[in-house]
């Protein structure tokens, strides 16, 4: 192993973003390294602004990828979800360690379901994909966005503003909040954004840790998580285009394929498409650049509006491809 010395892993402040990188930080000791937390405040983390005026969802990152590029930390831990799908220069994603729970979680009063909630039952999601999907379902309630972290969302229900929140079953699970779950949203109804309930582990290319941080990796969440962010960057989804994706691994006749569905809603939520693909699960992203070309010959891009940027070529104004969900 190279030079010991103190690993400093960078790390957003809120409760989830710590928890995550603190479990990464016990893998890597795990391997014999030692291993110290590094806070950094992002400008998404100060301001109350809506994401869209700050520069997106990618604030998260930037500022963690500024200290991993001027050597402050080596390596750091992102929620993939939330990491712009556009290669960063000098950085490599060393390890995508073994994902969480992808689904999506109902959090209602009452212990009450998606399909128990009267009509007229408020629920609240910042994520055009999430109220896209859940409106497709016809079932009456009215969507209303709200944003903040996890403990601010649920704080939602706890008044009784909402009737119901949803959230990333993968945040509550690792805050410890499983109880709080009313229902784990069937794929079949909500797909998740590409990447949830997965992590990357991100350092420099010529990091000397590099091979050690490798070690993390998963690879059947690796292949997943490629085929999702491959259909997302084929897409050139906007930062408020809906976008679901879920890959999983099955069995098939000719051993172990990948199986990718994805969702695209227009930006009203008044539409949606879905469709799925199977491939084999040696070349990933080409499984999600082909779904993202079904999509595309089947209007995906029409559905999402012109100014989305989905379908033209480079997209709008937008050369980093994330989800449209709101980091918490
Ligand atoms: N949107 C922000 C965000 N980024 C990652 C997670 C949860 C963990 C994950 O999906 O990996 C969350 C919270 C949520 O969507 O409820």
């Amino acid at each position: 192993m190279p030079e010991q010395h103190v690993v400093r892993l960078g790390t957003r402040r809120s409760a989830l973003a710590t928890t995550q990188s603190g479990w990464v930080a016990e893998r890597l000791r795990e391997l014999g390294l030692q291993v110290e937390l590094v806070e950094i405040t992002t400008q998404g983390d100060v301001s109350a602004a809506p994401l869209t005026m700050i520069g997106g969802t990618g604030v998260f990152a930037s500022a963690i990828r500024e200290a991993l590029l001027d050597g402050r930390v080596d390596c750091a831990v992102h929620s993939l979800k939330d990491l712009p799908s556009a290669p960063e220069p000098g950085l490599v994603i060393a390890a995508v360690p073994r994902r969480e729970d992808p689904r999506d979680a109902l959090c209602a009063r009452d212990g009450l379901t998606l399909g128990e909630l009267p009509a007229g039952a408020v629920v609240g999601t910042g994520s055009p994909r999430r109220a896209a999907q859940i409106a497709a379902l016809g079932l009456g309630v009215e969507l209303v966005p709200i944003r903040g972290n996890v403990d601010t969302r649920l704080q939602h229900v706890r008044d009784g503003r909402c009737d119901a929140v949803v959230l990333a079953m993968a945040g509550l699970s690792r805050l410890g909040l499983r109880d709080v779950v009313t229902e784990a949203l069937d794929p079949v109804q909500v797909l998740p954004a590409a990447g949830q309930g997965a992590l990357a582990l991100e350092c420099r290319e010529d990091h000397p840790l590099r091979e050690v941080f490798a070690r993390v990796e998963d690879a059947e969440t690796r292949a997943c998580v490629e085929a999702e962010r491959g259909l997302l960057a084929r897409l050139e989804a906007g930062c408020t285009a809906p976008v679901g994706a879920l890959a999983e691994v099955v069995e098939s006749e000719d051993g172990l394929e990948l199986s990718l569905r994805a969702f695209v809603g227009s930006a009203d939520g008044s539409d949606g498409l879905r469709r799925s693909l199977t491939g084999s699960w040696t070349d990933p992203r080409d499984l999600g650049h082909r779904l993202a070309d079904l999509l595309l010959e089947d209007g995906a891009a029409e559905l999402a509006g012109v100014g989305s940027g989905l379908g033209s070529p480079g997209g709008v104004g937008q050369t980093a491809h994330q989800s449209t969900d709101h980091p918490a």
